[in-house]
């Protein structure tokens, strides 16, 4: 788009410059202070904190119900936080009205015009804010071509497919050239393959244009692939906020380690410090380790441990090995390697059942602790059924907090 002299008409919105030159732009820092919402006599949001940079790309993620899109309205000026300060660029924004903010929103169900066509529902912003009919053709045109979209200007929605309906919604977000573009479910009427596709595209468009954006879903997939950061919500308030990787391998609360991804839970107590991360006593003989999220738990506290299927390994026990898999002097290998317990941590188990998933298989091993679930990488060899193994991983692939 074109460097933009037009004034417009509305408090904080934008007269900056063109949108595809905003990469590393510094406009756009939302600061969330203590926001609390009821609706229908219900806390709805208890308490949420947030502060955001310039050009970044933040998920809300949580259960049905969390409170994500209520805390996307306050920013969007469509609910007023109970008590609480929104605030963008150092400026108080908490009571200003929606239309008077420097918002572009993309919604699930796409909200466009049916009686308008595509270039003239992404001018539409542009209208209300009295530009001129040949500028706003000229830059509906590139929002056309930004969201891959040229030359279908003249169709109408009804014309459109799901996703380019959902391009042509956030090409009218950006037309505006907004302070914050807010994603609430964008994907969600999408068929899979097309959701993966457009998240890619979108999350590309926004480090091109570099508006600061939150995206609401309860997609996990979603937001591990598309964050700078997660904010992972339950019941109104933040559990966690962290970058994606922190946020699956270091989940700070039992909610955040059981909502995002697939995770097997082990309760046992803590029993020392070891070189490479804390022991902990799974019933009467059997030690494994990891990593404490936080403070380190005292010896002979209740300890509760989180550790991925992917990160476990299937170890044969050493004196009822296969021959096919040579023992290896370390447990950090692929599953056929095997493990000595009286030297190693590690659960022993019997094998329960395998399933067979196309490109992994899914192994599941009956333990003193319960089930473990294992995912075995594509051409591992696979254990028998009722075989005898241990389950092993390494402590930095899992973490342990007190137990709740
Ligand atoms: N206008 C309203 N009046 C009363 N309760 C409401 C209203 N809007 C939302 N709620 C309730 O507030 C809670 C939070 O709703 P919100 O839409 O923010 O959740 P969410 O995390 O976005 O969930 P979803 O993914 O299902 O949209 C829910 O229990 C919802 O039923």
């Amino acid at each position: 788009m074109t460097a933009g002299t037009e004034t417009v008409d509305t408090a904080g919105a934008p007269t900056g410059p063109d949108t595809a030159a905003r990469a590393g732009s510094t406009r756009g820092r939302l600061v969330l202070e203590g926001i609390h919402k009821a609706l229908g006599g219900k806390a709805v949001v208890r308490g949420i904190d947030l502060a955001m940079e310039p050009g970044e790309f933040l998920t809300l993620l949580g259960p049905s119900g969390c409170g994500k899109s209520t805390t996307l309205n306050m920013v969007a000026g469509h609910l007023l936080p109970d008590s609480g300060v929104v605030e963008v660029d150092g400026r108080d924004i908490t009571r200003l009205p929606a239309n008077r903010r420097a918002m572009g929103m993309v919604f699930q169900s796409y909200a466009l015009f049916p009686h308008m066509t595509v270039a003239e529902n992404i001018a539409f912003g542009l209208r209300m804010r009295k530009v001129g009919a040949a500028r706003r053709r000229r830059r509906a045109a590139e929002a056309l071509e930004l969201v891959g979209l040229d030359g279908m200007g003249e169709r109408y929605p009804r014309q459109l497919s799901g996703g380019q309906r959902q391009r042509t919604a956030l090409a009218r977000a950006l037309i505006v050239e907004p302070d914050l573009l807010l994603l609430d479910e964008p994907f969600s009427n999408l068929d899979a393959q097309l959701r993966v596709r457009l998240r890619e595209e979108v999350a590309a468009l926004q480090r091109r244009v570099g508006t600061t954006t939150i995206l609401v879903t309860h997609d996990q997939d979603e937001a591990l692939a598309v964050s700078d950061r997660i904010a992972v919500m339950a019941e109104g308030t933040i559990h966690q906020l962290d970058a994606p990787e922190t946020v699956y391998l270091r989940p700070a609360t039992d909610f955040v380690a059981q909502f995002v991804g697939e995770v097997n839970v082990l309760d046992g107590i803590a029993a020392g410090a070891s070189g490479a991360g804390h022991r902990c006593r799974i019933g009467d003989t059997h030690l494994v380790t990891a990593t404490p999220v936080g403070t380190a738990p005292g010896d002979g506290e209740a300890v509760r441990l989180y550790v991925r299927p992917e990160a476990v390994r299937v170890l044969a026990v050493p004196e009822k090995g296969r021959s096919e898999r040579p023992p290896t002097d370390t447990d950090t290998s692929a599953a056929g390697a095997s493990v000595d317990t009286a030297t190693r941590p590690g659960l022993p188990g019997t094998v329960e059942a395998t399933r067979f998933l196309g490109t992994r298989v899914r192994c599941v091993v009956a333990t003193a602790a319960g089930r473990v679930e294992a995912t075995l990488p594509f051409g591992s060899e696979v254990p028998t059924l009722g075989e005898e193994v241990i389950c092993a991983w390494q402590p930095q692939h899992a973490s342990l907090t007190a137990r709740p």
